[in-house]
């Protein structure tokens, strides 16, 4: 992408070595952006930084930052940075309002200084709470029943409230559950310790775990597990990339859904496992994890509407990718190895 003058544009990727953020560096890389990754590596991996520099830092350094926008000067912000686990959330509430709200404020405060006004901010599904209708509209009334959802429904108000006075102007990506990875298998989801429920099926097919754990099985739902929507990751990729354009070509402060609109549960994504591996995938049953609403759906439209979106995967194809990227990994034997092909 380059402007009147030839010059390419520049995004700064803060959370830029981690799952979704590296997969947007590749989408970005191909549609003609130049991506400079700022991240801690706290949950990150360096060797995913393959489409763009490496700035290695913390958010909650402004002095940092700001010397980093001084020397690249990015026309725009995509903020994926933060800590991303409900649970975790339950059980260390401050280091999630400390990371990811103060961590903001932090980038938002260096943002501005350098005259950086355009920001794209990894939102979630989890500020809505416990659905009062599905599938989810950007409109539903936003009661987090988690920390997680809460340090991010906090930084919606900031950058709200910025762009109210005209400081910013944002988006605001609300994804539901990201799945699946690079069609190359170049890069994939690799969380440590993995918690998310596509990895942990899918190591469990491979022989990695014994056995999968369905955290609750008397939820309202057809099979009594919960019903996530799973988003192919290089969907949400394409997102980011079609919210920047959207920032850089003047579009007005917007929040938006990202999730495909299909359902599926616990009990289905263990069965597309075992179908897709052709292997059988050992479970067992266990109390509800806390802070997990039954149903988590979206309604997408705002999404096809404002940027023109539409998610080209379905479940099959992000597990497909999925397996793909786990089996490469398995391969090679160490998870140190893993982006290495
Ligand atoms: N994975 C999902 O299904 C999902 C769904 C909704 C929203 N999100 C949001 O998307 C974003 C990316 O999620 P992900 O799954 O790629 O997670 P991830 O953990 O793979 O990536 C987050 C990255 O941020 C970095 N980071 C964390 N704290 C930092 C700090 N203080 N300073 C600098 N870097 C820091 C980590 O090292 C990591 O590389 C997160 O903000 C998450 O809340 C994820
Ligand atoms: O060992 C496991 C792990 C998960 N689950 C279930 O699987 C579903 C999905 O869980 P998980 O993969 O852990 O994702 P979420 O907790 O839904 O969180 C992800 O998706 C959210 C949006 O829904 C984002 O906000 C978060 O950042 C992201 O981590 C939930 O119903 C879990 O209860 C299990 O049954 N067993």
């Amino acid at each position: 992408m380059q402007d009147a003058f030839g010059m390419t544009k520049r995004v700064l990727i803060t959370g830029g070595a981690g799952y979704i953020g590296a997969h947007t560096c590749l989408l970005l890389a191909e549609r003609g952006y130049e991506a400079v990754v700022y991240d801690n590596l706290s949950n990150g991996h360096a060797e995913f930084v393959r489409w763009g520099a490496f700035e290695q830092g913390d958010i909650r350094d402004t002095n940092r930052l700001r010397s980093v926008f001084s020397q690249y000067q990015p026309d725009a912000i995509i903020h994926f940075a933060g800590l991303i686990e409900v649970a975790q959330s339950v059980r260390d509430p401050l280091a999630f309002y400390d990371n990811n709200v103060s961590g903001t404020l932090s980038l938002i405060t260096a943002a501005e200084a350098a005259g950086v006004d355009k920001i794209v901010f990894s939102s979630t599904c989890a500020t809505y709470g416990i659905p009062q209708f599905t599938p989810l509209t950007e409109d539903h009334v936003q009661a987090p029943i988690s920390p997680y959802g809460w340090s991010k429904l906090l930084v919606e108000h900031i950058l709200r409230d910025l762009s109210g006075l005209d400081r910013i102007r944002c988006a605001i990506l609300r994804y539901f559950n990201a799945a699946g990875a690079d069609p190359e298998a170049r890069i994939g989801e690799w969380h440590t310790p993995e918690t998310h429920a596509v990895p942990l099926v899918i190591e469990t097919a491979l022989g990695q775990r014994d056995c999968f754990t369905i955290f609750g099985d008397d939820y309202d739902t057809a099979d009594g597990t919960c019903i996530r929507d799973y988003v192919h990751v290089i969907d949400l990729a394409d997102a980011h990339v079609r919210a920047v354009e959207y920032l850089l070509n003047d579009g007005a402060s917007v929040a938006l859904n990202l999730g495909t609109g299909t359902g599926t549960s616990v009990a289905e994504l263990v069965e597309t496992v075992a179908l897709v591996s052709g292997r059988p995938v050992k479970t067992r049953r266990a109390d509800r994890r806390p802070g997990d609403p039954s149903i988590l759906l979206a309604d997408n439209r705002r999404a096809r509407d404002v940027l023109g979106w539409q998610p080209q995967h379905d479940l099959a194809s992000s597990i497909e990718s999925a397996w793909r990227w786990h089996t490469k990994s398995n391969l090679l034997g160490a998870d140190a190895s893993r982006s290495t092909l």
